[in-house]
């Protein structure tokens, strides 16, 4: 990458649609190969010769920021959680990407189940850390089996009772037979920033920081 180059790295899912008007209200526009759905590129221009955008997983945002391979990125409060890093900055709540981390299980089994008896429980999970951290504040022992996606269809499979997973309107537990019965964390995308780039370019990493607080409070 040359030296000048500012790398800021997009969640490729569902919190796409949602930054670009962002980036667009403090005048990034990436090239037309962006939005090109038969492009291959992973590495875009944008209308600024030093700024470059790229699209990954969203939990990968997170790495890729966190090891100054990007110097920006956007991803959700969820994935900050899960891992931690400390080089990672998120200094701002973009205020997209509303939803929550609740613990479910089978509707048929939340009537006569008592969360607050138990001292182990197994549950399938994206986010084994967060889950672990959780259970550990109330001295529960928390198994987790990690899942990459539709952890839904893990207790009817048999695979465990419980899961632990984002919620936002209720209706993939609805459709799966499941119910919330506990809250973890409201959840939100946050703009984050590799801590060492906001000392070494601090006056450029704090223009976009700034221009970007300024483009939510517009949106709201
Ligand atoms: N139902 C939802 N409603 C609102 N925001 C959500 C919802 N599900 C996930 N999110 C937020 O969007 C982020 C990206 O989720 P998305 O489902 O697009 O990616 P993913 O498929 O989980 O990730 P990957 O591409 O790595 O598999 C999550 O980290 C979370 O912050
Ligand atoms: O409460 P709801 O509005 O139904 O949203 C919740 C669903 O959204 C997310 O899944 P996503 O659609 O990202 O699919 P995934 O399982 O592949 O991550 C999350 O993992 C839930 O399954």
């Amino acid at each position: 990458m040359p030296r000048d180059t500012l790398v800021i790295a997009l969640p490729k899912g569902r919190i796409l649609s949602e930054a670009m008007p962002l980036l667009r209200a403090v005048g990034i526009e990436p090239e037309p190969a962006f939005t090109d759905p038969d492009s291959r590129a992973l590495r875009f221009h944008t209308n600024h010769a030093h700024i470059d955008l790229i699209r990954v997983r969203s939990f990968d945002v997170a790495t890729f920021v966190a090891f100054g391979a990007a110097h920006l990125g956007v991803c959700g409060q969820d994935v900050i959680m899960e891992f931690g890093y400390p080089e990672l900055y998120a200094p701002l709540d973009l205020g997209i990407g509303a939803c929550r981390l609740a613990v479910a299980e089978p509707k048929a089994l939340s009537g006569r189940d008592d969360p607050s008896r138990w001292s182990h429980v197994r549950v399938a999970t994206k986010y084994p850390e967060v889950t672990r951290r959780h259970f550990q504040a109330r001295g529960v022992q928390a198994e987790c089996i990690k899942l990459n996606g539709a952890m839904e269809l893990a207790p009817a499979l048999g695979l465990c009772r419980r899961i632990v997973d984002l919620v936002s309107t209720g209706s993939t537990l609805r459709a799966n037979g499941l119910v919330e019965i506990e809250h973890i964390a409201d959840i939100t995308s946050r703009l984050i920033v590799n801590r060492p780039a906001l000392k070494t370019r601090a006056a450029e990493m704090n223009h976009w920081i700034d221009a970007l607080a300024e483009a939510v409070n517009n949106a709201r």
